[in-house]
């Protein structure tokens, strides 16, 4: 099961016409997302990239011509999940996301995905923030993939070793349920295999969240710290 939704279904009017939307939405978002890698990697000099500019422009204006005020929110998609779709890791609409698509298996989320040139820290490696972005992501996907919509509350990151750009993946795993507290464990891990960054998390029911639950019954249960 893809995660980064929210798991209970809406009902969604014209399903085929929604997804046909979000095609073309992730194919433009796609295109763009090799655009902000060539710019940053074009070495072309100052008077072509002058001549860039309009063009990049041009396509701005023709897309702002039927755009919302401001952030999109949560959006129904055409699986009848609702979706945040500008959310800069998952979100299929936005070229910044890499995007991460997250498998949640009942017991692990985890994820493969390749970062590049726009998300660089330390010269070839990934920006720390980023890592932190990524653990934040595939950490809170879990809680509201056993039904129950967390926020982060804390995270502690522990960066092993430099993590190199190109081919990553990231898993995470429920250690502790608490009420309506859930202790989270992740790792960001290289195309080697070396654990580069691991992360522990404290993910929290919001209230406004909790009212409408009801009452939590307090332990894991299934989702039990995977051996190893
Ligand atoms: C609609 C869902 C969308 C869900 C959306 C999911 C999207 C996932 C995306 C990735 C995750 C993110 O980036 S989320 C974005 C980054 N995070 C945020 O912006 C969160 C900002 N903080 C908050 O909104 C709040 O502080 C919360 C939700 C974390 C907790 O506030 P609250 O709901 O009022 O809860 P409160 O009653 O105070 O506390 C409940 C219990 O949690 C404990 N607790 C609370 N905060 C902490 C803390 N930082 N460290 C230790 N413990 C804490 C309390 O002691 C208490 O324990 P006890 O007395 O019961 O024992």
């Amino acid at each position: 099961m893809t995660a980064g939704g929210f798991d209970a279904l809406v009902p969604v009017t014209d399903p085929d016409a929604l997804r046909e939307q979000e095609q073309a939405g992730a194919a433009l978002a796609d295109a763009v997302r090799e655009l902000l890698d060539a710019t940053v990697r074009t070495r072309l000099d100052p008077a072509q990239l002058h001549a860039a500019i309009p063009a990049v422009r041009e396509v701005t204006e023709s897309l702002l011509a039927d755009a919302a005020d401001g952030p999109r929110g949560l959006e129904p998609s055409s699986d009848g999940r609702m979706r945040v779709h500008g959310n800069p890791m998952v979100g299929a609409l936005n070229p910044f996301a890499p995007p991460l698509r997250i498998d949640w298996d009942g017991e692990r989320a985890a994820t493969r995905f390749t970062v590049g040139a726009a998300y660089e820290g330390p010269p070839g490696c990934l920006h720390g923030g980023i890592a932190a972005a990524v653990l934040d992501q595939v950490l809170g996907v879990i809680p509201s993939s056993i039904g129950l919509p967390a926020m982060t509350a804390t995270l502690d990151l522990r960066y092993r070793r430099p993590t190199p750009l190109g081919e990553l993946s990231a898993t995470a795993w429920l250690v502790e349920r608490d009420g309506w507290k859930l202790r989270l464990e992740g790792e960001l891990t290289d195309a080697e295999g070396e654990v580069t960054v691991s992360a522990t998390g404290l993910f929290v029911v919001p209230r406004v969240a909790r009212e409408h639950l009801g009452t939590p019954t307090g332990d894991a249960g299934e989702f039990a710290p995977p051996a190893g």
